[in-house]
This record gives structure tokens, C-alpha cells and sequence, in this order.
């Protein structure tokens, strides 16, 4: 078998494939897209860290490919989704270049503290200028840490250790967690609004995408410092470039840009913005762990074994599949529905499989509807093979719950998130092969969890179905279908409408002034 390499990796790593045996490695750098798409069909495997991009293109003409391995953590230059259509197996190195990355965001927040590169250059260049290079002192400031995964939490206990206090933003780190790392979970406007210097750790996705923009800018203190040592296009840098000049924002230091190679920037030419060329993960050591992580997880895909950081496939055995298919779909459906209804930092998860399923072991359910519940925030970060890994690292409790005993299904999964705001929960079943809720807190209802819903906890009263319908009419999105469920008269309520398309925010404002509507959320299904 072949494997080809596309961007510099350890030789460890490439040791790993000799030792292996049978499978033979090229090293072929800084190819262009139509040179890799005249060769891949040749290789069961290839090797990127960040400078090639796997496009679809590639994907397509890569007739062998089993397996593309990313030396590192962002898969956001691989186009996963052809790679998933295509059956080819996507793993990164996920943990091994955690310390280097935090290590060099605390090097661009000290040096900009201190002022050390413009001081260097002013220096070298004759120039003795002690009183214009005053910095600032790290104890006591806040520093606002956008994405408190591997990275974010290192940079957060470094921080500590600075005596700084630091602030999380967040959604899937639990108060506990954070509680352990000394740091105070806030949400995304408190943050921006009250540290001195913020620090990107979160993917790129397009929730990330340009989050720090002139709004946002805006609202932050005045001479913040920002640092980005996550993904270019999290900070939109034109916007970047007028807070800078403005003196908004004092200083910025940069690892990663929108397009790379960057070797030239309006940024560039400001003296407060201090840049280095995509190192976060250059170090000695990170090097050699993430190519021999990685490597060891391609050998194995080869050999069709499983591995420990696949992006993109699920952890299903072949003779659990027939069973499993249409709860599969049904779970993934449960998850997505209550990451979507629910506010707050989750804590707890508890699933509860009753009926013939419980005979089984239900991992790959269980692991689908993490997916499901983790993914409209995390993204490519979240697979099936790592969501409950993901779940822990979080914090996040879960327990499952299995019992044969099943009335009135022939198996009935609920699931039940408890969350710093409170406790949803959801039950799902199969009826005539078609995915059903059929409860949802306390209501009983049934219905097809497909496509666009509002969900509209409220109290039983007259006008609030009719005010409803004209709200929603009169932003011209129309009423596919309509479930109510209620315990007694006049007393708690929901209704869903199942609605053909997406709900402008003005008409969920609009809703939620409703005489009785608790809440209202828009869920997509699709
Ligand atoms: N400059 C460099 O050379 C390196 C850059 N990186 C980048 O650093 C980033 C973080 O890496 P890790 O900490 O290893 O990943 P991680 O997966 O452990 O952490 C990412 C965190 O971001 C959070 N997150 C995701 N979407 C969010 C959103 N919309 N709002 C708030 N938080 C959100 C997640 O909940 C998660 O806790 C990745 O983008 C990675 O590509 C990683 C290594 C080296
Ligand atoms: O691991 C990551 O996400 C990185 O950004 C490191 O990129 P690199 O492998 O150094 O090109």
C-alpha cells in the first residue's frame, strides 16, 4: 500500500509506516490541486498538516484512498463531507500539539504586553526608547478566552499561573470544568465587552467565521489586545486593521491568517500587530507526536482496525447496522432536536433505552445522539467516534439507562439534558419504519421530527395558537403542521409547528411577546 505525504511531517512519523511493513511512503511537497489530482489514484492514504488542501476535486480522483491523516488538529482544509460521501476515513492528531499552541499564545500575550518585538526592531535599529515601550503588567488583567477546549484550557491555567483572571466563552464547557481550571464561564458579550485581552482557541466553522468583526470591535474596551493563534477568519482583519489604527484596540498578535501563505498585509505595516507564520504547533516535540499519532492511526485504518481520532466515521459493527439503521437516524434527530431547544451549559445527559433495544450494546446510539446534541456548536470537532470523549472532556456527565420492560412501544429512547438553566427532555420511538417523537418534557404528543419546527412551551389559554398563526402568516412562512400537548386545563402547554422554512428573528420576538408563550425556539431538522 502507498501513503502520500503533502506537507512536511517528522520522520518519526514516516518511521512508523516503514515499521509497519507493507506500506510504502512518498514525501511530494507544495503540489498544486491538478498534480495531486494526477497522482492520487495511486495512494490508500495521504498525509496533510495545514498548507495542502484535500478538495473534493482530489477526493474524487482518488479511486484507492482509505484514509486522509492530518498531522494536526484543524481538518478545516480537508473537505470531509467529499471524503465521508466517498467512504475515505478522515483521522487527525487531536492532543499532540495542544502544548506548543498554548505555549506561543502565551508568547504573543507577553510579548504584547511588554512591547517586545517593536522594541526589538527599534532597538536594532539604533534607537534607545525606553519610555514609548511602557507596558502592562499581566497580574489582575482579564484575559477572555473564546473556545476553552485542549488549547484554551492551557492557555487558561498559564494564565493563572500570571495570577490574570481569566474569563471562558464557551457553550460546552461545563461550570464544574471550568470551576477546576480556575476560570469563569461568560457569555460572548461579557467577555468582549470586559477583558483586556482576548484569545481565540475555538475551530473555524461558520458559526467562528468573522466573530470578532467591527461589532464586535466595537463593544470591546478600549486598548484590548487580541490573539489569535487558532484559525485565520476568525477575526476579519480589515476590521482588525481599523481597530488597530483607530486605537481601539492596542495590539494584536497573530499566528494564523484568512489565506496563508500571507506574506503581505495591511496588518503588516502596524507596529502594534505582532505575526508569526502559522507556528502554533512548530515545536520539536509536537511535531513528532502529531506525525506519529497520526501515522499509527492511518497503519490502522489500512489494516481495518478501529482508531481513536476518526472525523467522520461511525462505530458501527456491521450485524448491529440492520437493527440499529432507523434508530440511528431517530437518536441523531432526539440530539439535534434538544441542542437546539435547550439554554445554558449542559451538565448532564441521561439516555434511557426501554424495549428490545436494551438487549444490545447500544454505544453507537448512544455515541450518535452525542454527536447530534454536540454538533450545531462543535461542528467537524464532533464524530462519532469521539463524541463521548469529547462529552467527558467536557465535563459533561452521561448515563444510560437500559430496561427490556416496554408497554407501549417496541422500544421508546428518551433523552434528558439537565443544563445550568434547567431540564429538557425527549422521547423518541420507531412506527411503521418512520422516525416519531412522541413526548417531549411532560407532554405526550406524536410527531414526524423532520425538517423546520417551532417549539413553544406556554400556558393552556384562548389566543395563543390564533396570534401565532398571524404572527407567522404575516412573516410569510407558512403552517405545515401543528402538535399540542398539555397535561390539564389552563395549565402548562407546548405546541410545535412543523413550518416550511426558517423563521425570521422579528417573528420570534414577535412570538415570544405572546400573553403565555414561555419560550420559543426555531429547530432545524433538516
Ligand atoms: N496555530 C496553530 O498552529 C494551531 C491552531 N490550532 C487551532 O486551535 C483551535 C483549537 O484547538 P483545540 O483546543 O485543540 O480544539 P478543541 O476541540 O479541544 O477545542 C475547541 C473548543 O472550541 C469550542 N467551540 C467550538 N465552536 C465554538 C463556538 N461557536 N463558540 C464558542 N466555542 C466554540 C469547543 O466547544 C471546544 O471546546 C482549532 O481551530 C485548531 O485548528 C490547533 C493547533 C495548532
Ligand atoms: O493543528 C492545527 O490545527 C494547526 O493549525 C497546525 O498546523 P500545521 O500542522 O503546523 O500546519
Amino acid at each position: 500500500m502507498r501513503v502520500l505525504v503533502c506537507d512536511p511531517i517528522s520522520q518519526q512519523g514516516i518511521e512508523v509506516f516503514q515499521a509497519a511493513g507493507n506500506i510504502e511512503v512518498d514525501v511530494k511537497l507544495k503540489q498544486t490541486e491538478d498534480e495531486i489530482v494526477n497522482i492520487v489514484a495511486d495512494y490508500e492514504g495521504i498525509i496533510v498538516r495545514s498548507e495542502t488542501k484535500i478538495t473534493k476535486k482530489i477526493i474524487e480522483a482518488a479511486d484507492k484512498l482509505k484514509v486522509i491523516g492530518r498531522a494536526g488538529v484543524g481538518v478545516d482544509n480537508i473537505d470531509v463531507e467529499a471524503a465521508t460521501q466517498k467512504g475515505v476515513v478522515v483521522v487527525n492528531a487531536p492532543e499532540g500539539n495542544t502544548i506548543a499552541a498554548a505555549e506561543l499564545t502565551l508568547g504573543h500575550i507577553i510579548a504584547l504586553a511588554r512591547n517586545i518585538a517593536p522594541a526589538n526592531d527599534a532597538l536594532k535599529g539604533g534607537t534607545w526608547a525606553r519610555s514609548k515601550y511602557v507596558g502592562l503588567e499581566l497580574k489582575g488583567k482579564k484575559l477572555g478566552i473564546l473556545g476553552m477546549g485542549k488549547i484554551g484550557s492551557e492557555v487558561a491555567k498559564r494564565a493563572r499561573a500570571f495570577d490574570m483572571i481569566v474569563y471562558a466563552y464557551d457553550p460546552f464547557v461545563s461550570e464544574e470544568r471550568a470551576r477546576n481550571i480556575g476560570v469563569q464561564v461568560k457569555d460572548l458579550d461579557t467577555v468582549i465587552r470586559e477583558a483586556d485581552i482576548i484569545s481565540i482557541h475555538m475551530p473555524k466553522t461558520k458559526d467562528t467565521y468573522r466573530l470578532l468583526n467591527a461589532e464586535k470591535f466595537s463593544m470591546m474596551k478600549d486598548g484590548v489586545y487580541i490573539v489569535n493563534c487558532a484559525r485565520g477568519g476568525i477575526v476579519d482583519e480589515e476590521a482588525l486593521y481599523e481597530a488597530v489604527t483607530s486605537g481601539k484596540v492596542a495590539g494584536a498578535g497573530l499566528d494564523v491568517f484568512e489565506k496563508e501563505p500571507m506574506t503581505e498585509s495591511p496588518l503588516f505595516g502596524l507596529e502594534q500587530v505582532l505575526v508569526t507564520p502559522h507556528l502554533g504547533a512548530s515545536t520539536k516535540e509536537a511535531q513528532v507526536n502529531v506525525a506519529v499519532d497520526v501515522a499509527h492511526d492511518i497503519v490502522k485504518v489500512l489494516r481495518g482496525e478501529a482508531v481513536s481520532a476518526a472525523v467522520n466515521i461511525p462505530a458501527v459493527k456491521p450485524e448491529l447496522m440492520a437493527i440499529f439503521k432507523p434508530y440511528l437516524d431517530l437518536v441523531e434527530r432526539l440530539g439535534r432536536f434538544i441542542g437546539q431547544v435547550t439554554d445554558g451549559h449542559i451538565e448532564k445527559i441521561s439516555l434511557t433505552y426501554a424495549g428490545d433495544l436494551a438487549q444490545y450494546n447500544v454505544n453507537p446510539l448512544t455515541t450518535t445522539i452525542l454527536k447530534g446534541l454536540l454538533r450545531p456548536t462543535l461542528q467537524d470537532a464532533v464524530n462519532y467516534v469521539n463524541a463521548p470523549f469529547v462529552a467527558k472532556a467536557r465535563g459533561i456527565k452521561v448515563t444510560e439507562t437500559k430496561t427490556v420492560d416496554m408497554d407501549d412501544y417496541a422500544n421508546l429512547i428518551t433523552l434528558e439534558v439537565v443544563t445550568s438553566k434547567g431540564t429538557k427532555k425527549v422521547s423518541g420511538t420507531i412506527m411503521q419504519k418512520e422516525p416519531r417523537f412522541v413526548r417531549i418534557d411532560d407532554f405526550s404528543l406524536d410527531m414526524a421530527p423532520i425538517g423546520h419546527m417551532l417549539v413553544m412551551p406556554h400556558i393552556d389559554k384562548p389566543r395563543i395558537i390564533g396570534r401565532t398563526g398571524t404572527i407567522i402568516g404575516e412573516h410569510d412562512v407558512n403552517i405545515a403542521g401543528m402538535h399540542l400537548g398539555r397535561k390539564e386545563l389552563g395549565g402548562p402547554a407546548i405546541a410545535i409547528l412543523n413550518i416550511d422554512g426558517t423563521v425570521p428573528e422579528a417573528a420570534l420576538n414577535q412570538l415570544k411577546e405572546i400573553d403565555g408563550v414561555i419560550d420559543v425556539k426555531y429547530v432545524n431538522l433538516q
